[in-house]
C-alpha cells in the first residue's frame, strides 16, 4: 500500500469525481457510510454522541455520519464550529447541513465564550479538520479542541485527528487525541511516526474507492506492508527439492552467558525455510546448541568464551551475524575478516551493528543490500542523533542510500529502508514482543529467507511481517504480558501456513 502526501490525497480524490465520473457529493456519502459501517460494528446505539464538525469537507463527512447514525436509531447531536458567522462552509458540506433532519440537535459555536469546559457524552466523533489542514490550529477551534481531549468520551476522529497534518510530525498547538481514528482509502504517513501516537490511538483505514489506477501511478517512497503485499510475495516450496535448494545458512554469534541468543536465531531460521543451517559459535556454546537445536550443526570457535576466527564462509546462501556476540576485541577482528572476504547475502545484528558503529572503517566494507537489523539505540551508534521522529525517518532513507544496504529499523510499525530509499512500514507486530530475544528470533527469520533465495527487499519485508504476524498470533493464545521470545518461533509455523494457506485457496478460485 502506498502511503500518499496531503496533496496526492486531493488528487486521488479529484481524479475519481472526474474519471470514475462520480459527484463529489456522492464521494463524500460513499466516505461517510464506510465510517459509519465500520463505527457501528465497534459501538452500539446505546451511546449518546457528539459530532463536533468544521465547515470544510471533513465537516460534511460530520454531517453525513450524523444523518446516517440518527438514520439507524443513534442518539447523535452535532456541533458546528464556525468562527465567522457569516463564512459559508465548503459547498458539500453546505449540502449535508440542508440534509440534516430536524430531529438531530444542532448547536453552532461562533465564540469562545460558547465553548464548555468539556463535553458531556459518551462518544465524540472529532470532524473539525481532516487532510486539509494548512496551519497549526488556534482561536476557537483551539478551544473546542481542548475541550473534546478535557471530555471524559471516547474519541474517534473521522480521517485523521484534527490539527494533525498528514504527513509530518505534531505542530504546535492544541490536537485532538482520540482513541480511534477511521481514516479514508490509504494510511498517512503520521499515523506511523511513534511520536505522533497520542494523535492517532488505535487506527482503521476503510476502502471509499478512490482510483486504484491513479494511485498505482503515483510516485511514493513510503510504503505501508499489508497481508496482500505479503500474500504475492510468498513462494511455494518447490516439489522436487532437496535441502541443498532450499539454501545453506550460516549463523554466527554467541558468546559467554548470551549463547541463548544464537539459539533463537538458530530455532527461528529453520523455522523459517532454510535446509541446512550451520550455526558457528564458542566452544562454551557447543552442548547447548547441540542440545536446544538437534537440526542445527554446530562448529566451534578456537575461543571458549567469543567468537575470534571465522568459520569457512562459502557455499552459504546467506549469513547472519551477530546476536549475542559481545563487543570483544577480538570479535571485532573475526568481524572485520568476515566483512573483506564476504560475497553472500548477509543479515547484522546486534553486536555486530554496535562493533560496526564503533569502527568506521567497517561501514564501507559492507556489501550491497546487507540487511542491518539495529533497535532505534544502535541505530544511533550507527548514523548519529535526531530531533525527531520525520528526521529519524530521513536519516534512515539517507544511510541507506548513502551505503546501499537495507536497514530494518525495529519499533512499533518496523520501517524497511532500501538503498533505492524507499521506506515500508510494518502492519504487525504487537507491544508483548518488545521482550528479550525478540530481535535474534528476527535475525533467524531474515536470514533463513535469504538462504531460501529470497532478495534482501523481499527478505526483509516479508520476514519483519512474519515475525510480527507470529507475535500476533502467539499474543492472541497467551496474552501481550506474558510474551517471551520463543513463542515467537513456535508461532512462526502458523503465520506461515496462515498467509499461504490463504493465498492458494486465491490461487485455486
Ligand atoms: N471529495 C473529497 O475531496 C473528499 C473529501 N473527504 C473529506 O474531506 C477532508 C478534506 O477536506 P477539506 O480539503 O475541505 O479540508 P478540511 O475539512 O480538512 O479543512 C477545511 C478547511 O479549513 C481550512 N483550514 C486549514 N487549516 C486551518 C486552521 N488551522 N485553522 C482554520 N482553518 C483551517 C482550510 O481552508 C481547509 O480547506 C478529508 O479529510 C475527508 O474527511 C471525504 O469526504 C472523501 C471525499
Ligand atoms: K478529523
Amino acid at each position: 500500500m502506498k502511503i500518499l502526501s496531503a496533496p496526492q490525497i486531493r488528487q486521488a480524490d479529484a481524479y475519481t469525481i472526474e474519471h470514475e465520473p462520480i459527484a463529489s457529493i456522492d464521494l463524500m456519502e460513499r466516505a461517510s457510510n464506510a465510517f459509519v459501517d465500520y463505527f457501528t460494528r465497534l459501538f452500539g446505539t446505546k451511546n449518546k454522541i457528539l459530532i463536533c464538525c468544521g465547515t470544510g469537507n471533513n465537516g460534511g463527512d460530520g454531517l453525513a455520519i450524523a444523518r446516517l447514525l440518527s438514520s439507524m436509531n443513534y442518539e447523535v447531536a452535532v456541533l458546528v464550529v464556525r468562527p465567522n458567522k457569516e463564512a459559508p462552509g465548503s459547498a458539500d458540506f453546505e449540502i449535508n447541513y440542508r440534509l440534516l433532519p430536524g430531529i438531530i440537535p444542532l448547536t453552532e459555536i461562533n465564540d469562545n465564550t460558547q465553548v464548555p469546559e468539556k463535553f458531556n457524552t459518551d462518544i465524540i466523533i472529532d470532524a473539525i479538520f481532516g487532510s486539509g489542514l494548512s496551519r497549526p490550529v488556534e482561536g476557537l477551534y483551539a478551544f473546542v479542541i481542548r475541550a473534546i481531549n478535557q471530555s471524559q468520551a471516547e474519541v474517534v476522529s473521522v480521517d485523521i485527528a484534527s490539527g494533525l497534518f498528514c504527513d509530518t510530525i505534531a505542530a504546535e498547538g492544541p490536537i485532538v487525541t482520540p482513541h480511534m481514528t477511521i481514516s479514508f482509502q490509504l494510511p498517512k504517513l503520521a499515523f506511523l511516526l511513534p511520536e505522533n501516537d497520542p494523535f492517532v490511538g488505535e487506527w482503521k483505514v476503510v476502502d471509499i474507492g478512490l482510483s486504484s489506477d491513479f494511485i498505482a501511478d503515483q510516485k511514493s517512497k513510503s510504503h505501508y506492508v499489508s497481508s496482500s503485499d505479503i500474500k504475492k510475495m510468498l513462494r511455494r516450496r518447490e516439489k522436487y527439492s532437496h535441502k541443498g535448494t532450499f539454501g545453506r545458512a550460516l549463523l554466527i554469534g554467541g558468546s559467554y552467558g548470551k549463547i541463548g541468543a544464537i539459539v533463537l536465531s538458530s530455532r527461528a531460521c529453520l523455522r523459517s525455510g532454510a535446509g541446512l543451517l550451520i550455526t558457528h559459535v564458542p566452544q562454551c556454546g557447543y552442548e547447548v546448541l547441540q542440545t536446544a537445536v538437534p537440526e542445527c550443526m554446530v562448529t566451534t570457535d578456537a575461543s571458549f568464551e567469543y567468537i575470534s576466527e571465522l568459520p569457512t564462509i562459502q557455499n552459504y546462501q546467506a549469513i547472519g551475524i551477530g546476536p549475542g556476540l559481545g563487543v570483544q576485541e577480538m570479535s571485532l577482528k573475526a568481524l572485520r575478516e568476515l566483512l573483506k572476504d564476504v560475497k553472500n547475502p548477509m543479515v547484522i545484528d546486534a553486536d555486530a551493528i554496535n562493533l560496526i558503529a564503533q569502527n568506521d572503517d567497517l561501514i564501507d566494507l559492507l556489501p550491497a543490500n546487507t540487511i542491518l537489523t539495529p533497535h532505534p539505540k544502535e541505530f544511533e551508534r550507527l548514523a548519529g542523533p535526531w530531533e525527531n521522529d520525520l528526521e529519524r525517518l530521513d536519516l534512515q532513507r539517507e544511510f541507506s542510500k548513502k551505503h546501499e544496504v537495507l536497514i530494518v529499523l525495529k519499533g512499533a510499525h518496523t520501517s524497511v529502508s532500501t538503498p533505492e530509499g524507499r521506506v515500508y512500514f510494518n502492519s504487525t507486530g504487537n507491544p508483548g514482543m518488545a521482550t528479550a530475544g525478540s530481535g535474534d528470533v528476527l535475525t533467524g527469520i531474515l536470514t533463513g529467507l535469504l538462504s531460501r533465495g529470497y532478495s534482501a527487499r523481499k527478505a526483509a519485508i516479508l520476514g519483519v511481517y512474519m515475525h510480527g504476524l507470529a507475535g500476533d498470533l502467539a499474543a492472541e493464545k497467551l496474552g501481550e504480558e506474558s510474551l517471551i521470545a520463543s513463542d515467537i518461533i513456535d508461532y512462526l509455523p502458523h503465520a506461515f501456513t496462515s498467509v499461504s494457506a490463504e493465498k492458494y485457496l486465491i490461487k485455486k478460485k
